[in-house]
């Protein structure tokens, strides 16, 4: 009998949302963990992995996790998390991050490229949607192996306000966000119901139209609380949720980062759609009919993440 292989997720950057994501993964057991930042900061990796490993008796998970500056370790993973690179402070914009982040993006898919040639690729470093582009370009993967992390994060903070609106579960609330990780991005109310019901037969326009609002500036209102740094629980939790898609091959439709190649219009273009998540990565992508309203929101978007493209590419 073979053995049973655990599988392998690397987390590039062990901030704050890496190491998050790196110890839920271990919670949920999902696979063994390496964990790996710059070799400036070698040993508060190592730190942070056998601190995460102390936890691990207390809370019963045998995943293992491994703190390194070694893209050795890193070898054969079956998905890599990159959240590599600089965050936002309050006054920022994500769009400011662009210059600093493509750099160390790009880098990094230097060695995932050398040492996981097979795995799927999951980004959350900001400016997201631009960032997903570059780590295509770099990584000369198949675009259904490189996945960019938003729509989850923004759908669940809407989904946030809108249970805590109605004051119902957030399990019962259905909800979708589509567009590029910015303020223009586009929470879709014709399409979000609380236990089937329609929100828009519970919620005044008035209401709908300041949680709407609120998610779009969502990641700025957690970063003006935090005043040095961004997100990360969320984001991490969000990360998790797509890595179990893919590592357990469950098919969700989920809000992703995904390559457009005509569909919703848009050509050689990365941003945020529902698709199909699954073991093979993005296995489909749904394109919704929109009204007028809608596409024009979600056209407006797109300008905002080509123009964050262009600041790279030329
Ligand atoms: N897409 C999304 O929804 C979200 C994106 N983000 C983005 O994720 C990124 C990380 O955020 P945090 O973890 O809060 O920042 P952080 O500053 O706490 O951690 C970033 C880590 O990346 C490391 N790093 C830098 N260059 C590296 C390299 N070449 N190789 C390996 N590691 C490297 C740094 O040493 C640092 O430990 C930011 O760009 C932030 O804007 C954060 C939350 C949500
Ligand atoms: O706002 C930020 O800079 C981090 C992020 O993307 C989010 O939390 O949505």
């Amino acid at each position: 009998m073979t053995a049973i292989k655990r599988k392998k997720i690397t987390v590039v950057g062990a901030g704050f949302t890496g190491a998050t994501t790196a110890l839920m993964l271990a919670q949920k057991e999902l696979g063994d963990v390496v964990l790996v930042d710059i070799p400036q900061l070698e040993n508060p990796t190592k730190g942070k992995a056998l601190d995460m490993m102390e936890a691990s008796p207390v809370q019963g998970f045998d995943s293992q996790i491994k703190g390194t500056s070694d893209y050795n370790d890193t070898k054969d993973s079956d998905v890599v998390i990159i959240t590599a690179g600089v965050a936002r402070k309050p006054g920022m914009s994500r769009d400011d991050l662009v210059n600093t982040n493509a750099g160390i993006v790009r880098s990094v898919c230097e060695q995932v490229k050398q040492q996981a040639p097979e795995s799927i690729v999951i980004i959350l470093s900001n400016p997201v949607d631009a960032m997903t582009h570059v780590a295509y370009q770099a990584l000369g993967f198949p675009k259904t192996r490189v996945i960019g992390q938003s729509g989850v994060l923004d759908t669940a903070r809407y989904c946030t306000f809108i249970a805590e609106e109605l004051n119902v579960s957030v399990e019962d609330v259905r909800g979708f966000v589509l567009g590029g990780h910015g303020d223009d991005m586009v929470p879709l109310v014709r399409y979000s119901s609380v236990g089937g019901i329609p929100i828009d037969t519970l919620i005044s326009s008035e209401r709908i139209e300041a949680i709407v609002q609120r998610t779009r500036v969502g990641g700025g209102e957690i970063v003006n609380l935090l005043g040095n740094g961004s997100a990360y629980y969320a984001p991490a939790a969000s990360l998790v949720q797509m890595t179990e898609a893919v590592l357990k091959d469950k098919k969700r439709i989920l809000p992703v980062i995904a390559y457009l190649e005509g569909e919703y219009g848009y050509e050689n273009l990365f941003m945020g759609i529902p698709a199909i998540l699954g073991g093979d990565g993005i296995e489909k992508i749904f394109e919704l009919e929109l009204t007028s309203d809608e596409k024009a929101a979600l056209d407006k978007s797109a300008e905002s993440v080509r123009s964050v493209i262009k600041v790279i590419t030329g």
